[in-house]
Protein backbone atom coordinates (compact mmCIF):
# COMPACT_ATOMS: atom_id res chain seq x y z
CA UNK A 1 0.00 0.00 0.00
CA UNK A 2 0.95 3.46 -0.85
CA UNK A 3 2.59 5.27 2.41
CA UNK A 4 0.07 8.18 2.41
CA UNK A 5 1.24 11.56 4.34
CA UNK A 6 -0.55 14.07 5.94
CA UNK A 7 -0.89 18.24 5.45
CA UNK A 8 -1.72 20.23 8.74
CA UNK A 9 -2.29 23.70 8.38
CA UNK A 10 -1.46 24.61 5.05
CA UNK A 11 -2.70 27.48 3.90
CA UNK A 12 -4.67 26.78 0.54
CA UNK A 13 -4.10 31.10 -0.24
CA UNK A 14 -0.36 30.42 0.71
CA UNK A 15 -0.27 27.14 -1.91
CA UNK A 16 1.35 28.20 -5.16
CA UNK A 17 -0.08 26.98 -8.69
CA UNK A 18 1.84 24.43 -10.24
CA UNK A 19 1.68 22.39 -13.01
CA UNK A 20 3.35 19.34 -12.29
CA UNK A 21 2.51 18.15 -8.92
CA UNK A 22 -1.13 19.21 -7.89
CA UNK A 23 -1.76 18.25 -4.97
CA UNK A 24 0.30 19.19 -1.34
CA UNK A 25 0.41 16.77 1.16
CA UNK A 26 2.84 17.09 4.20
CA UNK A 27 3.82 14.34 6.77
CA UNK A 28 2.86 15.35 10.39
CA UNK A 29 4.54 12.81 12.67
CA UNK A 30 1.06 12.44 14.60
CA UNK A 31 -0.78 11.25 11.88
CA UNK A 32 -1.30 7.64 12.41
CA UNK A 33 -4.06 7.19 10.10
CA UNK A 34 -5.54 9.89 7.40
CA UNK A 35 -4.19 10.96 4.89
CA UNK A 36 -4.96 14.78 4.00
CA UNK A 37 -3.73 16.24 0.54
CA UNK A 38 -5.02 19.81 -0.95
CA UNK A 39 -5.06 19.99 -4.59
CA UNK A 40 -3.26 22.95 -5.50
CA UNK A 41 -5.23 24.04 -8.48
CA UNK A 42 -9.06 23.05 -7.29
CA UNK A 43 -8.54 23.83 -3.31
CA UNK A 44 -10.77 21.04 -2.82
CA UNK A 45 -8.95 18.82 0.50
CA UNK A 46 -9.50 15.07 0.49
CA UNK A 47 -9.08 13.27 3.62
CA UNK A 48 -7.94 9.74 3.02
CA UNK A 49 -9.14 7.23 6.30
CA UNK A 50 -6.21 5.07 6.11
CA UNK A 51 -6.42 2.43 8.83
CA UNK A 52 -6.48 -1.28 7.73
CA UNK A 53 -7.88 -3.25 7.69
CA UNK A 54 -11.22 -1.86 7.70
CA UNK A 55 -10.64 1.60 9.01
CA UNK A 56 -12.77 0.87 12.00
CA UNK A 57 -13.13 4.45 14.02
CA UNK A 58 -10.85 4.47 17.11
CA UNK A 59 -9.74 7.57 19.51
CA UNK A 60 -6.93 8.10 17.07
CA UNK A 61 -8.88 8.42 14.00
CA UNK A 62 -11.98 10.36 14.89
CA UNK A 63 -9.37 12.73 16.36
CA UNK A 64 -7.18 13.22 13.46
CA UNK A 65 -10.43 13.00 11.28
CA UNK A 66 -11.76 15.94 13.80
CA UNK A 67 -8.33 17.89 12.99
CA UNK A 68 -8.03 17.46 9.40
CA UNK A 69 -12.26 18.82 8.81
CA UNK A 70 -10.66 22.14 11.20
CA UNK A 71 -7.72 22.41 8.85
CA UNK A 72 -9.87 22.18 6.01
CA UNK A 73 -12.19 25.05 7.03
CA UNK A 74 -9.32 27.44 8.24
CA UNK A 75 -7.32 27.16 5.34
CA UNK A 76 -10.35 28.12 3.89
CA UNK A 77 -10.25 25.00 1.42
CA UNK A 78 -13.23 24.78 -1.41
CA UNK A 79 -14.73 21.95 -0.41
CA UNK A 80 -13.88 18.18 1.42
CA UNK A 81 -13.79 15.27 -0.09
CA UNK A 82 -13.70 12.01 2.30
CA UNK A 83 -12.53 8.79 1.20
CA UNK A 84 -10.66 5.36 1.72
CA UNK A 85 -7.63 3.67 1.01
CA UNK A 86 -9.24 0.17 0.89
CA UNK A 87 -10.68 -1.32 -2.17
CA UNK A 88 -13.61 -2.57 0.04
CA UNK A 89 -14.19 -0.68 3.09
CA UNK A 90 -14.80 3.00 3.18
CA UNK A 91 -15.43 2.30 7.05
CA UNK A 92 -16.18 -0.87 9.27
CA UNK A 93 -17.85 2.19 11.75
CA UNK A 94 -17.31 2.72 15.34
CA UNK A 95 -14.03 0.21 16.98
CA UNK A 96 -16.11 -2.30 18.58
CA UNK A 97 -13.02 -2.96 20.61
CA UNK A 98 -13.39 0.71 21.75
CA UNK A 99 -16.29 -0.17 23.07
CA UNK A 100 -15.67 -3.83 24.10
CA UNK A 101 -14.82 -4.45 27.65
CA UNK A 102 -13.69 -0.99 27.76
CA UNK A 103 -11.45 0.75 29.96
CA UNK A 104 -13.00 4.03 31.98
CA UNK A 105 -11.32 7.13 30.95
CA UNK A 106 -10.35 5.83 27.23
CA UNK A 107 -14.14 5.06 26.44
CA UNK A 108 -15.23 8.89 27.72
CA UNK A 109 -12.96 10.08 25.04
CA UNK A 110 -13.58 8.05 22.78
CA UNK A 111 -17.00 8.88 22.35
CA UNK A 112 -16.32 12.35 22.92
CA UNK A 113 -13.74 12.79 20.30
CA UNK A 114 -16.85 10.65 18.07
CA UNK A 115 -19.46 13.90 19.24
CA UNK A 116 -16.97 16.35 18.49
CA UNK A 117 -16.20 14.84 14.54
CA UNK A 118 -19.35 14.63 13.69
CA UNK A 119 -20.24 17.80 14.90
CA UNK A 120 -17.25 19.31 13.12
CA UNK A 121 -18.17 17.58 9.85
CA UNK A 122 -21.67 17.99 9.78
CA UNK A 123 -21.57 21.66 10.99
CA UNK A 124 -18.73 22.57 8.40
CA UNK A 125 -18.93 25.28 6.25
CA UNK A 126 -17.00 24.04 3.18
CA UNK A 127 -19.14 22.15 0.86
CA UNK A 128 -19.01 17.90 2.03
CA UNK A 129 -18.87 15.10 0.16
CA UNK A 130 -17.99 11.10 0.48
CA UNK A 131 -16.54 8.86 -2.32
CA UNK A 132 -18.02 5.67 -0.83
CA UNK A 133 -15.48 3.28 -2.35
CA UNK A 134 -16.40 0.47 -0.33
CA UNK A 135 -19.15 -0.45 3.07
CA UNK A 136 -20.08 1.92 5.13
CA UNK A 137 -22.10 0.09 7.65
CA UNK A 138 -23.45 2.15 10.76
CA UNK A 139 -20.72 4.70 11.84
CA UNK A 140 -19.64 4.16 8.25
CA UNK A 141 -22.85 5.53 7.30
CA UNK A 142 -22.95 8.53 9.95
CA UNK A 143 -20.11 9.68 8.19
CA UNK A 144 -21.80 9.77 4.73
CA UNK A 145 -25.02 11.25 5.72
CA UNK A 146 -23.03 14.23 7.50
CA UNK A 147 -21.49 15.25 4.03
CA UNK A 148 -23.93 17.24 1.83
CA UNK A 149 -23.08 14.39 -0.91
CA UNK A 150 -22.66 11.00 -1.68
CA UNK A 151 -21.75 8.99 -4.43
CA UNK A 152 -21.01 4.81 -3.58
CA UNK A 153 -19.70 2.12 -5.71
CA UNK A 154 -21.46 -0.63 -6.53
CA UNK A 155 -21.97 -3.95 -4.67
CA UNK A 156 -21.20 -2.79 -1.36
CA UNK A 157 -23.35 -1.73 2.02
CA UNK A 158 -24.62 1.13 4.01
CA UNK A 159 -26.84 1.93 6.72
CA UNK A 160 -27.19 1.81 10.68
CA UNK A 161 -27.32 -1.75 11.83
CA UNK A 162 -26.61 -1.15 15.22
CA UNK A 163 -30.17 -3.42 16.64
CA UNK A 164 -28.51 -6.04 14.76
CA UNK A 165 -25.84 -6.04 17.22
CA UNK A 166 -27.86 -5.10 20.33
CA UNK A 167 -27.03 -1.45 20.39
CA UNK A 168 -29.04 1.46 19.26
CA UNK A 169 -28.34 4.17 17.07
CA UNK A 170 -27.89 7.64 18.92
CA UNK A 171 -30.92 10.09 18.15
CA UNK A 172 -28.17 12.18 15.92
CA UNK A 173 -27.18 9.08 13.81
CA UNK A 174 -30.68 8.85 13.20
CA UNK A 175 -31.25 12.64 12.32
CA UNK A 176 -28.63 13.19 9.67
CA UNK A 177 -30.02 9.86 8.20
CA UNK A 178 -33.47 11.51 7.80
CA UNK A 179 -31.95 14.47 5.83
CA UNK A 180 -31.49 11.66 3.39
CA UNK A 181 -34.35 8.90 3.24
CA UNK A 182 -38.06 9.53 3.74
CA UNK A 183 -38.71 9.24 7.38
CA UNK A 184 -41.08 5.91 6.93
CA UNK A 185 -37.79 4.31 4.74
CA UNK A 186 -35.72 5.40 7.94
CA UNK A 187 -37.68 4.10 10.48
CA UNK A 188 -38.33 0.64 8.77
CA UNK A 189 -34.29 0.13 7.91
CA UNK A 190 -32.78 1.34 11.05
CA UNK A 191 -35.25 -0.57 13.05
CA UNK A 192 -34.26 -3.54 11.17
CA UNK A 193 -30.67 -2.45 11.23
CA UNK A 194 -30.69 -2.78 7.60
CA UNK A 195 -27.52 -2.77 5.12
CA UNK A 196 -28.69 -1.57 2.18
CA UNK A 197 -26.90 -2.80 -1.33
CA UNK A 198 -25.58 0.29 -3.27
CA UNK A 199 -28.36 -0.71 -5.45
CA UNK A 200 -30.97 -0.32 -3.45
CA UNK A 201 -28.92 2.99 -1.42
CA UNK A 202 -29.52 4.88 -5.10
CA UNK A 203 -32.72 3.70 -5.25
CA UNK A 204 -34.03 5.20 -1.74
CA UNK A 205 -32.36 8.46 -2.03
CA UNK A 206 -29.47 7.25 0.91
CA UNK A 207 -26.14 8.11 -1.65
CA UNK A 208 -26.56 10.56 -4.74
CA UNK A 209 -24.96 8.94 -7.40
CA UNK A 210 -23.32 5.33 -8.20
CA UNK A 211 -20.34 5.50 -10.10
CA UNK A 212 -17.77 2.35 -10.62
CA UNK A 213 -14.41 3.21 -9.84
CA UNK A 214 -12.59 5.81 -6.97
CA UNK A 215 -11.53 7.69 -9.77
CA UNK A 216 -14.97 8.75 -11.11
CA UNK A 217 -16.48 8.92 -7.46
CA UNK A 218 -13.47 11.70 -6.18
CA UNK A 219 -14.27 13.79 -10.04
CA UNK A 220 -18.40 13.21 -8.97
CA UNK A 221 -17.37 14.43 -5.97
CA UNK A 222 -15.08 17.50 -7.23
CA UNK A 223 -18.52 18.23 -9.67
CA UNK A 224 -20.11 18.50 -6.63
CA UNK A 225 -18.04 20.67 -5.04
CA UNK A 226 -17.60 23.17 -8.52
CA UNK A 227 -21.05 23.82 -8.32
CA UNK A 228 -20.83 26.27 -5.79
CA UNK A 229 -18.49 28.13 -7.56
CA UNK A 230 -20.64 31.09 -8.30
CA UNK A 231 -22.12 30.97 -5.12
CA UNK A 232 -20.67 33.39 -1.94
CA UNK A 233 -19.19 31.07 0.27
CA UNK A 234 -20.40 32.88 3.52
CA UNK A 235 -24.10 33.07 2.00
CA UNK A 236 -23.90 29.35 1.61
CA UNK A 237 -22.24 28.36 5.13
CA UNK A 238 -25.09 30.06 6.76
CA UNK A 239 -27.53 28.66 4.78
CA UNK A 240 -26.66 25.34 5.34
CA UNK A 241 -26.25 26.12 8.76
CA UNK A 242 -30.12 26.91 8.82
CA UNK A 243 -30.49 23.53 7.85
CA UNK A 244 -28.19 21.69 10.57
CA UNK A 245 -28.26 23.92 13.53
CA UNK A 246 -31.11 22.17 15.63
CA UNK A 247 -28.98 18.66 15.16
CA UNK A 248 -25.95 20.43 15.84
CA UNK A 249 -27.64 22.75 18.73
CA UNK A 250 -28.93 19.61 20.78
CA UNK A 251 -26.21 17.59 21.04
CA UNK A 252 -24.03 20.48 22.35
CA UNK A 253 -26.51 21.08 24.94
CA UNK A 254 -26.59 17.23 25.76
CA UNK A 255 -22.83 16.54 25.04
CA UNK A 256 -22.46 15.33 28.29
CA UNK A 257 -25.83 13.29 28.77
CA UNK A 258 -25.58 11.94 25.34
CA UNK A 259 -22.02 10.59 27.08
CA UNK A 260 -24.03 8.89 29.86
CA UNK A 261 -26.59 7.33 27.85
CA UNK A 262 -24.06 5.62 25.85
CA UNK A 263 -21.87 4.49 28.67
CA UNK A 264 -25.34 3.18 30.65
CA UNK A 265 -26.14 1.49 27.26
CA UNK A 266 -22.73 -0.21 26.59
CA UNK A 267 -22.05 -0.94 29.62
CA UNK A 268 -25.03 -3.35 30.25
CA UNK A 269 -24.12 -6.80 30.24
CA UNK A 270 -26.75 -7.67 27.55
CA UNK A 271 -25.05 -5.37 25.58
CA UNK A 272 -21.54 -6.27 25.95
CA UNK A 273 -22.71 -9.69 25.36
CA UNK A 274 -24.38 -8.84 22.50
CA UNK A 275 -20.77 -7.23 21.71
CA UNK A 276 -18.62 -10.17 22.35
CA UNK A 277 -20.13 -12.56 20.04
CA UNK A 278 -21.15 -10.04 17.23
CA UNK A 279 -17.27 -9.74 17.37
CA UNK A 280 -16.58 -13.21 17.79
CA UNK A 281 -18.60 -14.16 14.37
CA UNK A 282 -16.39 -11.40 12.52
CA UNK A 283 -13.18 -13.26 13.57
CA UNK A 284 -14.20 -16.78 12.70
CA UNK A 285 -15.68 -15.29 9.33
CA UNK A 286 -12.40 -13.08 8.91
CA UNK A 287 -10.44 -16.80 9.69
CA UNK A 288 -12.25 -18.52 7.04
CA UNK A 289 -11.05 -15.93 4.45
C1 LIG B 1 -31.54 6.01 22.95
C2 LIG B 1 -30.26 5.52 23.48
C3 LIG B 1 -29.10 5.74 22.52
C4 LIG B 1 -27.87 5.21 23.15
C5 LIG B 1 -26.74 5.17 22.22
C6 LIG B 1 -25.76 4.29 22.73
C7 LIG B 1 -24.93 3.56 22.06
C8 LIG B 1 -24.63 3.57 20.62
C9 LIG B 1 -23.42 2.79 20.52
C10 LIG B 1 -22.73 2.50 19.48
C11 LIG B 1 -22.92 2.86 18.11
C12 LIG B 1 -22.14 2.18 17.23
C13 LIG B 1 -22.08 2.41 15.82
C14 LIG B 1 -21.07 1.53 15.13
O1 LIG B 1 -20.44 1.99 14.21
S1 LIG B 1 -20.81 -0.06 15.69
C15 LIG B 1 -19.84 -0.87 14.44
C16 LIG B 1 -20.72 -1.50 13.43
N1 LIG B 1 -19.94 -2.07 12.38
C17 LIG B 1 -20.25 -3.24 11.82
O2 LIG B 1 -21.19 -3.88 12.17
C18 LIG B 1 -19.35 -3.71 10.73
C19 LIG B 1 -18.65 -4.98 11.11
N2 LIG B 1 -17.72 -5.37 10.07
C20 LIG B 1 -18.09 -5.97 8.91
O3 LIG B 1 -19.25 -6.20 8.64
C21 LIG B 1 -16.99 -6.33 7.98
O4 LIG B 1 -15.78 -6.26 8.65
C22 LIG B 1 -16.91 -5.42 6.72
C23 LIG B 1 -18.09 -5.71 5.79
C24 LIG B 1 -16.89 -3.95 7.09
C25 LIG B 1 -15.59 -5.75 5.96
O5 LIG B 1 -15.53 -7.12 5.68
P1 LIG B 1 -14.13 -7.79 5.34
O6 LIG B 1 -14.43 -9.19 4.94
O7 LIG B 1 -13.36 -6.94 4.42
O8 LIG B 1 -13.31 -7.74 6.71
P2 LIG B 1 -13.48 -8.73 7.95
O9 LIG B 1 -12.74 -9.97 7.67
O10 LIG B 1 -14.89 -8.83 8.36
O11 LIG B 1 -12.72 -7.90 9.12
C26 LIG B 1 -11.31 -7.80 9.18
C27 LIG B 1 -10.91 -7.60 10.62
O12 LIG B 1 -11.49 -6.38 11.10
C28 LIG B 1 -12.28 -6.65 12.27
N3 LIG B 1 -13.42 -5.71 12.29
C29 LIG B 1 -14.37 -5.55 11.36
N4 LIG B 1 -15.21 -4.58 11.70
C30 LIG B 1 -14.80 -4.11 12.89
C31 LIG B 1 -15.26 -3.10 13.78
N5 LIG B 1 -16.34 -2.31 13.49
N6 LIG B 1 -14.61 -2.90 14.92
C32 LIG B 1 -13.53 -3.63 15.24
N7 LIG B 1 -13.03 -4.60 14.43
C33 LIG B 1 -13.66 -4.85 13.28
C34 LIG B 1 -12.69 -8.10 12.12
O13 LIG B 1 -13.04 -8.63 13.36
C35 LIG B 1 -11.44 -8.69 11.54
O14 LIG B 1 -10.51 -8.81 12.60
P3 LIG B 1 -9.44 -10.01 12.66
O15 LIG B 1 -10.21 -11.30 12.67
O16 LIG B 1 -8.61 -9.85 11.43
O17 LIG B 1 -8.71 -9.77 13.94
Amino acid sequence: MNIIRTVRSVAFSSIPNRTLSTTRSLSTPSAQYTAFEVNDKTGIATLTLNRPPVNSLNLELLTEMRNCLKDAETNKCKGLIITSSSNSVFTAGLDLLEMYQPQDERVKSFWTALQSMWMELYGSKIPTAAAINGHAPAGGCLIATACEYRVMLPNFTIGLNETLIGIVAPKWFVSAFLNVVPRRVAEQAITQGKLFTTAEAHHVGLVDDVVNTKEEAIAKCEQFIASFKNVNPYARALTKQQFRIKELQELEQQREKDLQIFLGLIMQPSVQKAMGIYLEGLKKKSKKQ
